[in-house]
Parts: structure tokens; C-alpha cells; sequence
């Protein structure tokens, strides 16, 4: 591949240091300008070759639009749902993800709102906290022995179910791109949506946020599901619909919800955060030292190895994975749009 001239990057969210630190010492200018507005963005992106976000910079066409030379969108993580990659690759910018750096500390998240979800463990703190001694209200249920339904058996899914399978929960999933046979090796029984729905006591989502992903989860799923399945969704807001989601918590058909992720962050609406039944989170799924070190690290690399035009390894188009309707897996685990 040709090399690329990169001179002037942008980094516009909290990135880990080495990020910086590694684009410098390869003779690239970094600025680093957090909690821009998008006018505030659209007037500074103007003479950057380079940008680098997290999840709540929203590169829009009008970003995109903006930007005289522009060629290396780097998201330090894995959805680029907050990238209008088909404006980008319009513009030949390349967009590209680091979605392996991250996949421990989403799982580990999903896992601990599961075990949140089965013992209160938030609401008794809180009560705790409160001065309370109540050993009633906080009754629980074991995870043994439950099913856990994954839709979504890409890199995360496929830890959580490792780990939970360690707590002795049954798994059970749907992915139309993961081969059954593979998933059945790491101990998932894979089967159809609808065959799916009926058996969880607990639905957890790992699928990118997509067209068809967009309200996985909604009134007519909720209904085919037990009474009181309890959800995890630590993956993007609006793959389980919130108002679907806020219907089955106030009419008992869901048990539970623990929310790491929601269709606006911050939600401007409360009603699903102040639900008695729902634990959540302000997106944390890959906010660790570990998965941050990882992203900002292989951010800079990857936007290295353009700069010195390395072949880039199991390089995929993002363009394709829309097509096929999945992140496609690469061996590098980074997914690149097309040039
Ligand atoms: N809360 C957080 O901080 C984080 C959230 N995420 C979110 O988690 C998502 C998943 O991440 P990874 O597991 O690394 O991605 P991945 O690309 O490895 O796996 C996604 C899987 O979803 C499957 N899929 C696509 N459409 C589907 C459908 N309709 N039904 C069922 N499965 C479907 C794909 O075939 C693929 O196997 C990301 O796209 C991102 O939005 C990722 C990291 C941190
Ligand atoms: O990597 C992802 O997809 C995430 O959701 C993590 O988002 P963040 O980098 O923490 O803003």
C-alpha cells in the first residue's frame, strides 16, 4: 500500500497517552482538544489529516464535509457507529477501529451487571448507603443452572459466555455469520431467534448498532421471551428498544435490565435509568487502564503503519462487513473501511 502523508492529527476525546506519545515520536503533530461542539469540531478539523475519537464524537458528513485533507478517521475501540463511514470513504478517508483492545473489559462489564442483575447488588449497596439493614428486599436468584441467550457471538459474546459458563449458566445464542459448529466449540448452542427468546432467563446483546439490529429486542420479541427475563445490553443503545424495554420492566415481562449503553448518553430521558429494576452504567464497557492502553496504543500504530505504508494485515472493507451485515472478524482484529 502507498504510504500516506500524515503530518497533523486530531485527538478529540480522552485517548490513553501513549497514543500521543507514539504518533509524536514517529513525527506527527497531535493536538488534543476534548468536549468539542460540532461547530466547534467542523471549525477545527478544517487542516487535519488525522482523526481520532472514542464513541461521543459524532463524525458526521458535515465533520467529514469540513475537512480539507482529511484521509484517517482512528476510533481508539471497536463500534463506529458514530462515524458516517460511507461519507468517509466518499472522501477516500480511510476509517479504521481497534475492536480486539477492548473485548476483555466489555465482557467483564456484561458479566458483572449479570451478577448485579441476579443479586441486587446496586440496590443493596444503595440501601446500605442509606443506613438500612434490609435482607428481604435484596433476595436473589442463583445463575446456576439458568440459561443465558447471546445474540451476537462475535469477540465479546464469545467471552461472556466462557466466563459465564464458569458460574454454571447454560448457553445458548444466535449469530447469522458465526458458524454453529464454531460456537459450539466454545460450548454455545446456537439456534434461531425465535427458538432462542422462549428458553433465556437472561438475554445479553453483542451485536454492532446496524440497520438490522436496531430493536432486537422490542414489544413482539419481549412478548415470545419468559416472564421476567432479565437483559444486559452493553452494547449499543437502541439494539434493545427503550420504550419496549421500559413497557415489559412496568408490566413484570422483564425482571430486570442492566444498561451499560443507551440511545442517548447522556439520556436526557430518565424513566429507564430511575427504574427500580434497572442497574446501569455511563458506558464504561471498555473504560479499564487495560482495554484504554490497548485501543490508544493500537490506534497510533495502525495510523503508523499507513503513514509508512505497510501492508496491512487481514485488512477487510468496513463497506463489505455493512454488506454481509456483521464486523467482519480480521486476523489483525482491526476492520479498515475501503481507500
Ligand atoms: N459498552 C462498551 O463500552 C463497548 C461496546 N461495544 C459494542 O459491542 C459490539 C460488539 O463488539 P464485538 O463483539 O467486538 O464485535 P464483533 O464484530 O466481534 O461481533 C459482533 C457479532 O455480531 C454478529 N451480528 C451481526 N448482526 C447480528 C444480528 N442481527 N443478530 C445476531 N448477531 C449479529 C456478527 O456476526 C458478529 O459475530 C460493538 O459493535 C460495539 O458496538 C464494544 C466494546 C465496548
Ligand atoms: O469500543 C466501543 O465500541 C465502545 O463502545 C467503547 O466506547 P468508548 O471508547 O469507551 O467511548
Amino acid at each position: 500500500m502507498a504510504p500516506i502523508s500524515i503530518r497533523a492529527v486530531l485527538i478529540s476525546e480522552s485517548v490513553d497517552p501513549r497514543c500521543r506519545a507514539i504518533l509524536e515520536e514517529n513525527g506527527i503533530r497531535v493536538t488534543e482538544k476534548t468536549s468539542m461542539k460540532k461547530d466547534e469540531l467542523i471549525a477545527e478539523i478544517k487542516d487535519y489529516d488525522g482523526l481520532v475519537v472514542r464513541s461521543a464524537t459524532k463524525v458526521t458528513a458535515d465533520v467529514i464535509n469540513a475537512a480539507n485533507n482529511l484521509k484517517i478517521i482512528g476510533r481508539a475501540g471497536t463500534g463506529v457507529d458514530n462515524v458516517d463511514v460511507d461519507a468517509a470513504t466518499k472522501k477516500g478517508i480511510i476509517v479504521m477501529n481497534t475492536p480486539s483492545g477492548n473485548t476483555i473489559s466489555a465482557a467483564e462489564l456484561t458479566c458483572a451487571l449479570l451478577m448485579s442483575l441476579s443479586r441486587n447488588v446496586p440496590q443493596a449497596a444503595m440501601s446500605m448507603k442509606q443506613g438500612n439493614w434490609d435482607r428481604k428486599k435484596f433476595m436473589g436468584a442463583e445463575l446456576f443452572g439458568k440459561v443465558l441467550g447471546i445474540v451476537g457471538l462475535g469477540r465479546i459474546g464469545k467471552e461472556v459466555a466462557s466466563r459465564m459458563q464458569s458460574f454454571g449458566m447454560k448457553t445458548i445464542g444466535y449469530d447469522p455469520i458465526t458458524p454453529p459448529e464454531v460456537s459450539a466449540s466454545w460450548g454455545v448452542e446456537q439456534m434461531s431467534l425465535e427458538q432462542l427468546w422462549p428458553q433465556c432467563d437472561y438475554i445479553t446483546v453483542h451485536t454492532p448498532l446496524m440497520p438490522s439490529t436496531v430493536g432486537l429486542l422490542n414489544d413482539e420479541t419481549f412478548a415470545k421471551c419468559k416472564k421476567g427475563v432479565k437483559v444486559v445490553n452493553c452494547a449499543r443503545g437502541g439494539i434493545i428498544d427503550e420504550a419496549a424495554l421500559l413497557r415489559a420492566l412496568e408490566s413484570g415481562q422483564c425482571g430486570g435490565a442492566g444498561l451499560d449503553v443507551f440511545v442517548e448518553e447522556p439520556p436526557k430521558d430518565r424513566s429507564l435509568v430511575d427504574h427500580p429494576n434497572v442497574i446501569s452504567c455511563p458506558h464504561l464497557g471498555a473504560s479499564t487502564k487495560e482495554a484504554q492502553a490497548r485501543c490508544g496504543e493500537d490506534i497510533a500504530l495502525q495510523i503508523v503503519d499507513m503513514v509508512k505504508g505497510k501492508k496491512l494485515v487481514g485488512a477487510v472493507s468496513h463497506a463489505q462487513c455493512l454488506v454481509q451485515g456483521c464486523q467482519t472478524h480480521s486476523s489483525s482484529g482491526a476492520t479498515f473501511s475501503p481507500i
